[in-house]
């Protein structure tokens, strides 16, 4: 069995105590996990804090910058490691992992790398009552010590997001991964160590969150900010956590994402596209679509695609190729999304397709299935119409009107994205400016350019990450007055 330890300036270190890794396909052990206690965190910020003063802090930006290249070539050097990794702690399909969350693993480094060697400091010249005149400019400086903790879902893609920016702007890290996805946070740790990241910059503490390396990270008085991504009630609590010392926090948060199908959309591309927004990853997404509103002329015949598409997915085991669709992340996980399973059904929504736990061959019928599911027949305040299930469903509702479809699109509590399907390009725009959203897609999903603002409106979010603006948050902009 694998065993996993804490990531502490440099070096692998034990915990206070150990906890288990289950396999989401079977619910084997598979990894004993070293859970960081107070003095291991406190080791973790310690370490992070004499970086900033070694000699990560004396670094030019272009000595920085070629580091995380580095990282990032060493990450797809060790790619199929990292895929193995991912694969085993989260079950998902290679097919996927090697598209998305490997890659993307790889270029969160690139991109900010980039982005930090190519941005531009503003100036100002203005006048003085003397004649002289000043010169004002500003200048970034790290925040220091940055607390990143994260969720389980894409668990690379989303800490290389946070940590890629961090340190191309020169912060140190101490990362709090997923309790569900210790090992790629903890491999990222070797590949530091190869490309010659000095010890501290880069720090890992397994644990929980409450009363656990979570809690002891977000509350630890040397950590300058703390960024998060999942979900909400757990962002309101790092709030709180972070309002003592005033920290400034990054969150990105839970999403009740609807998908708008207009009747004049290229039909084809809006079923393909809605099949994976509800159901990639197994639903577990962030961004994914749990509400679908398809305009009444072709509501019948675009449900009755979706639930071929949905029937047509293999569940399987993450190597083998035939694989659409793995398991959910754990037992806890799947009692929550079959919880929602059956309130939809005592709610009186119709089953289109699923609903239940699929039969699974041999030891898979241990693992954490549901099968990937469509309801009708529900109004906009049943259950599953409004809070997050976080797995592989959605409600689909027929709409009558542009007007109506963004009232009901808009009435949530959350506001993270929209996919819009419409070949009306002045609908598509009255639209989009519409929903009240961070991220509005057009005839797309998960269509992601690394440089653009990305983070959640309302309970989804405060603050936006991607290009310059992750700048805004990874650094102090310091004005600089000069009197001539
Ligand atoms: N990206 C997203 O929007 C995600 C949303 N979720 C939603 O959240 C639900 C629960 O999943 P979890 O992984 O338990 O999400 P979570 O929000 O509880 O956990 C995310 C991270 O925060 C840590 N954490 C939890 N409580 C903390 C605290 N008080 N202080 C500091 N750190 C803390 C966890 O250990 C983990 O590393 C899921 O069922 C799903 O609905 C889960 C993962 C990602
Ligand atoms: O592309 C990204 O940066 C992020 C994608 C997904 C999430 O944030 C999520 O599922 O939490």
């Amino acid at each position: 069995m694998k065993q996993i330890d804490n990531f502490i300036d440099g070096a692998y270190v034990g915990g206070s105590r150990r906890f288990d890794k289950r396999s989401p396909l079977n619910n084997h052990i598979i990894a004993s996990v070293a859970e960081a206690g107070r003095s291991e965190v406190d080791a973790a910020v310690q370490a992070a804090r004499a970086a900033l003063a070694g000699p990560w802090g004396k670094l030019a930006v272009n000595e920085r910058v070629d580091l995380l290249y580095g990282v990032a070539n060493e990450i797809n050097r060790r790619f199929d490691e990292f895929l193995e990794a991912e694969c085993a702690d989260t079950g998902k399909p290679m097919s996927l992992a090697r598209h998305i969350d490997i890659p993307r693993g790889a270029a969160n480094f690139k991109v900010f790398a980039d982005t930090v060697k190519n941005v531009a400091s503003e100036c100002f010249e203005m006048s003085t009552p003397d004649g002289h005149g000043a010169i004002n400019y500003a200048i970034r400086r790290p925040v220091g010590v940055v607390a990143v903790v994260c969720p389980w879902n894409l668990p690379l893609l989303l800490m290389t997001w946070k940590v890629g920016p961090a340190l191309a702007c020169g912060n140190t890290v101490v990362v709090k991964p997923s309790e569900e996805t210790p090992q790629t946070a903890t491999l990222l740790g070797e590949v530091m160590n190869a490309v010659g990241v000095p010890n501290g910059v880069y720090n890992v503490v397994h644990g929980f969150g409450p009363d656990s390396a979570g809690e002891f990270l977000t509350t630890h008085p040397g950590v300058n900010a703390i960024t998060f991504t999942g979900e909400t009630r757990t962002g309101a609590a790092i709030m709180k956590a972070a309002a003592e010392g005033a920290r400034p926090v990054s969150l990105e948060m839970g999403g009740k994402n609807a998908a708008i199908v207009f009747a004049d959309c290229d039909f084809d591309a809006a079923v393909e596209g809605t099949l994976r927004s509800c159901f990639a990853n197994c639903g577990q997404v962030c961004l994914g679509t749990e509400r679908v509103y398809v305009e009444r002329p072709i509501f019948d015949k675009f449900v009755a695609a979706l639930k071929k598409g949905a029937e047509s997915m293999k569940l399987g085991a993450p190597a083998d190729p035939t694989t659409g669709l793995g398991p959910l992340i754990s037992r806890e996980h799947q009692d929550k999304v079959l919880s929602y399973y059956a309130k939809a059904r005592a709610e009186g929504a119709t089953i289109v397709t699923g609903g239940g736990v699929p039969d699974m061959p041999g030891d898979l019928a241990d693992g954490c299935w549901v099968q990937p599911t469509i309801w009708t027949g529900l109004s906009d305040e049943a259950s599953v119409c409004r809070e997050e299930v976080f797995g592989p469903c959605c409600h689909v509702a027929p709409f009558d009107s542009e007007e109506e479809v963004i009232r009901r699109a808009n009435d949530n509590v959350y506001g993270l994205a929209t996919a819009i399907w419409t070949t009306d390009l002045a609908r598509a725009h009255r639209v989009a400016g519409r929903v009240e959203v961070g991220i509005a897609w057009v005839n797309s999903w998960f269509l992601r350019d690394l440089r653009t603002p990305f983070g959640g409106a309302k309970q989804s979010g405060i603050g936006r990450e991607g290009g310059v603006h992750s700048l805004e948050f990874y650094t102090e902009l310091k004005n600089i007055c000069i009197k001539l």
